[in-house]
């Protein structure tokens, strides 16, 4: 029995365009279009990729997105005063600072910085203490990206295990608490777990956020579970070039889930569109003067 494909790339079209939709509404009640501002430290190659992407992506659904590209040598307190001026700025709904930041800045300090109401990666801790207290507000862009996938299998959350390796702020724990929410039954493992594979093959939902290559096999999953593949990484693929994969062993694991996300097309086009989404919230939020 081979797994359906959980299409990412497919379903973040529609997310997108019901995005659109919804930007459209909003100028049309408040006059002025969402803007999303995406900050840049350094000359990372993949990062470059990824925040023009995300710029070309906002503009696509009619937000005003702009992207600024800092030198890597920016001063900790230029990289504030940015956040700050962006903070102040009536016109910026969104402001997203790309990670990682080079060495010489604090990251905490940047990101504590951001106006929680502006916060569209949910990164804040105002906002990681709302979602934990279950009241979310602005909720981290691939852990809402997943929970869509999961919406898409049709896979019964309420009562059921779900898995979740990894815990970090970013994905780990945020989208253990959105399980939560759906009544899921929730464990976290990560790197230290005893007898990962055997906690996981416990999991009728499986989410793998740990960052390390094809670290979820075969032995690791029951028939028929439902598999969230959070992993981005790049590898050597033998032939002097490199390829993306996941955390999970797809070929392998395809062959006994019910569902699964591939590596690339899977959750990484989904986080895209929900920093749309989330950016959109933000606006919206912020022109009803609920923040
Ligand atoms: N403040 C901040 N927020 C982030 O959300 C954030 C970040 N920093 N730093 C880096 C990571 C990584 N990330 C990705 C988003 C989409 C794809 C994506 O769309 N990937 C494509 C393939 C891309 C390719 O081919 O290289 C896919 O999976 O199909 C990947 C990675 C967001 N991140």
């Amino acid at each position: 029995m081979a797994a359906r494909i959980l299409d990412g790339k497919k379903l973040a079209e529609t997310v997108r365009a019901e995005v659109r939709e919804g930007v459209t509404a909003f100028k049309a009640k408040y006059g002025r279009a969402p803007g999303l501002e995406v900050i840049l430290v350094g000359d990372d190659p993949a990062s470059q990729v990824y925040t023009r992407n995300k710029e070309k992506a906002s503009n696509e659904v009619g937000m005003r997105g702009h992207l600024h590209v800092l030198p890597a040598s920016t001063p900790e307190d230029d990289v504030l005063a940015l956040v700050q001026r962006l903070n102040a700025d009536e016109a910026t709904d969104g402001i997203l600072v790309q990670l990682p930041l080079p060495k010489s800045i604090r990251e905490q300090r940047i990101l504590d910085a951001v106006d929680p109401a502006k916060d569209v990666d949910g990164f804040h801790p105002i906002n990681a203490g709302l979602l934990a207290s279950g009241r979310p507000r602005l909720v981290p862009c691939t852990p809402l990206g997943c929970m869509r996938l999961l919406a898409l299998a049709e896979v019964p959350l309420k009562g059921a295990h779900a898995v979740v390796v990894g815990r970090s702020n970013i994905v780990g724990k945020p989208v253990a608490q959105l399980l939560l929410a759906e009544h899921a039954t929730v464990t976290i493992a990560h790197s230290r777990t005893k007898d990962l594979a055997a906690l996981c093959r416990e999991a009728d939902v499986l989410v793998a956020a740990v960052g390390k290559a094809e670290l979820v096999r075969g032995n690791f999953v029951k028939p028929g579970a439902v598999v969230i593949d959070v992993g981005i990484n790049r590898v050597d693929a033998g032939n002097g070039k490199t390829k993306l994969v996941g955390d999970v062993a797809y070929a392998e694991v395809a062959e006994i889930a019910s569902a699964i996300t591939p590596v690339p097309g899977g959750v990484g086009p989904m986080t895209i569109a929900y920093l749309l989404q989330n950016t959109l919230t933000a606006a919206h939020a912020r022109a009803a003067g609920s923040t």
